[in-house]
């Protein structure tokens, strides 16, 4: 029997109500057509690089974007529609983010209050010193206020909430950064066992190699849309098995497969191209890429790209 899946986001686009000089204004489209599900059991990871939309995209499902941005597509939590209201509502229970930023603890509020929530149990209490000692944090912590934590002890509380809120759906947006190799490490071992207990993981990342390692499946983005999505065995046996230039061109970029770079740069969402968003850059462009792309399956993935085969 196929899973249902937790998290079910279609034809999400996100745009910004911006205001340039003078009295001129536009709309900038951040996110565009973009497609992805999670299921019970499973780590998706989302790779791309800086301004591919990773973190608007758990914004968007979290129910964070800011006021002028404004959504379009459906985001569902296991086969229903979010709204706005639903989402405030689940999140930190049903659903929890690990945001990419420190900033976000409350900087009035002590650790242990932050981490357990209002009126916790003693069941929670016990889960917070668990997994506060998994990853080194000594008892002290509980007491302390933000501003007298490390950059990576921060990280390590803003991870630890996540656990601990029993939430099925968790997005992890860049949870390592800070984070010693053993605590890194440490990190993506407790997603992991999320994930086998049955809920889902979105880990957003910039760093594919991590990404493989650790994820059941990969989505790749690129200027704020999904050029494919795939197993993560895909990324481990190489450029073959990948399908969209932009993957293998990820694959071709890592330091242990020659560090190759790859010429130009991702477009800025002011001008993006028509068609393939990857046409500027792509070796196999045709008159056709100037056409809207959808994706499309090939070889079990997804991608979307007319020359992939
Ligand atoms: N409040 C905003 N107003 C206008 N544009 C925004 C706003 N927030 C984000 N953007 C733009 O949306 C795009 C996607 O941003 P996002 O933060 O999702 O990128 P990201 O993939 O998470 O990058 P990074 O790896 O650097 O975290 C970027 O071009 C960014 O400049
Ligand atoms: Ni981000």
């Amino acid at each position: 029997m196929e899973k249902e899946p937790i998290l079910t986001v279609k034809d999400l686009s996100v745009s910004f109500h911006m205001y340039d000089t003078g009295l001129e204004q536009y709309d900038l489209k951040v996110i565009s057509n973009l497609n992805l599900d999670v299921c019970p059991g499973e780590i998706v990871a989302i790779a791309g690089s800086s301004g591919s939309g990773k973190s608007l995209l758990a914004h968007a499902v979290m129910g964070l974007l800011p006021g002028n941005a404004a959504m379009s597509g459906e985001i569902s939590y296991r086969g229903r529609v979010l709204s706005q209201k639903d989402k405030e509502k689940l999140r930190g229970k049903e659903m929890a983010l690990v945001p990419q930023s420190v900033a976000y603890l409350d900087p009035l509020m002590k650790v242990e209050a932050q981490v357990r929530g209002s009126k916790p149990d003693r069941e929670r209490i016990a889960a917070q010193r668990e997994i506060f000692k998994r990853f080194h944090l000594d008892e002290k912590t509980e007491k302390l206020y933000p501003f007298q934590l490390s950059g990576g002890m921060a990280r390590r509380v803003l991870v630890s909430t996540a656990v601990i809120s029993g939430a099925e759906l968790i997005i992890a947006d860049e949870p390592t950064p800070g984070l010693d190799l053993e605590m890194a490490l440490e990190a993506l071992k407790v997603f992991r066992e999320l994930a086998d207990e049955g809920k889902a993981v979105v880990l957003i990342t910039h760093d594919i190699d991590l990404a493989f390692h650790i994820a059941d499946r990969i989505a790749v983005f690129y200027a704020g849309t999904t050029v494919e999505i795939t197993e993560a065995e895909d990324f481990r046996k190489g450029p073959e098995a990948l399908r969209h230039p932009y993957s293998k061109a990820l694959w071709e970029a890592l330091p242990q497969n020659g560090f190759k770079p790859i010429a130009g740069f991702q477009p800025y969402a002011k001008y993006l191209p028509e068609g393939c968003l990857f046409s500027p850059r792509c070796p196999y462009k045709t008159k056709e890429c100037e056409q809207e792309i959808p994706m499309r399956e090939v070889r079990g993935g997804y991608v979307r790209c007319i020359h992939a085969d």
